[in-house]
């Protein structure tokens, strides 16, 4: 049984270098893949120095396609999926996202921040479909890429699609807390008045998902 985590990342060069060293202590882990979606920053050379697998897109797709790609270059048994801004992030919290996954209790894992900073966890208490923490059996995430073929526009919608797909199969998922763990929020990376446009895009990819072709 192999595991490989990809990581989405866009401009994080503060934030790529933490998590990938997090990651390294935990020995579970076969490959760590970076997908840099187009970056303008030293994302990729950072993740490159660290020994991670980086895949370079030439332009910013948004986290759907840049989820895409890295999954199209994966071979893993089981998928995690995880943010480049993620704070405090330990081996402890990737061990229990996987556990149910591969005790295959469950196909899909959906980690929720929970005692970290109130901010954030009260975004994941109240919408904990919107988490980017989720490990998978490979077979879902095989699934829900060759039936879909509008990943590309999803963007910031992939998350709710990938959790609408498994609830209309009926597909076992279990939430998992993930204590003190929080990331950087979009206004804290960019500034506020940018952070709160870029957080009004980012809804606006989560309504257009909610109405997009993926098949359900
Ligand atoms: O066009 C984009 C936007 C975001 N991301 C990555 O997707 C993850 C979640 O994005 P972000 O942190 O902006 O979302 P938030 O958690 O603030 O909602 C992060 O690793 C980003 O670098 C990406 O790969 N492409
Ligand atoms: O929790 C949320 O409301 C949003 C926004 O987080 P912040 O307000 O930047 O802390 O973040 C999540 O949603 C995105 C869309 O599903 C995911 O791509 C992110 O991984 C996730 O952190």
């Amino acid at each position: 049984m192999t595991v490989e985590v990809l990581i989405p990342a866009y401009n994080e060069e503060k934030n790529i270098g933490r998590v990938i060293a997090s990651l390294k202590k935990l020995s579970l882990i076969d490959k760590i893949i970076v997908i840099d979606d187009g970056s303008r920053d030293k994302t990729a050379v950072i993740a490159r120095q660290l020994k991670a697998h980086v895949i370079s897109l030439r332009e910013n797709r948004g986290k759907g396609a840049a989820l895409l790609e890295g999954f199209k270059s994966s071979r893993g048994d089981i998928i995690v999926f995880l943010d480049a801004d993620l704070v405090n992030l330990t081996s402890r919290h990737v061990i229990n996202l996987l556990l149910p996954v591969i005790k295959e209790e469950a196909v899909m894992t959906v980690g929720i921040f929970n005692q970290g900073r109130f901010a954030t966890d009260f975004a994941q208490k109240i919408t904990p479909f919107l988490s980017g923490q989720r490990a998978f059996q490979r077979w879902f995430l095989e699934e829900f890429f060759a039936e879909n073929d509008d990943i590309e526009q999803l963007r910031y919608g992939i998350e709710v699609s990938l959790t609408l797909y498994a609830r209309k199969r009926g597909i076992k998922v279990i939430e998992v807390p993930l204590s003190h763990l929080t990331h950087v929020m979009k206004e804290e990376k960019l500034g506020l008045i940018p952070g709160m446009v870029a957080r009004a895009k980012m809804y606006r990819d989560i309504v257009f998902s909610f109405g997009s072709k993926i098949k359900l």
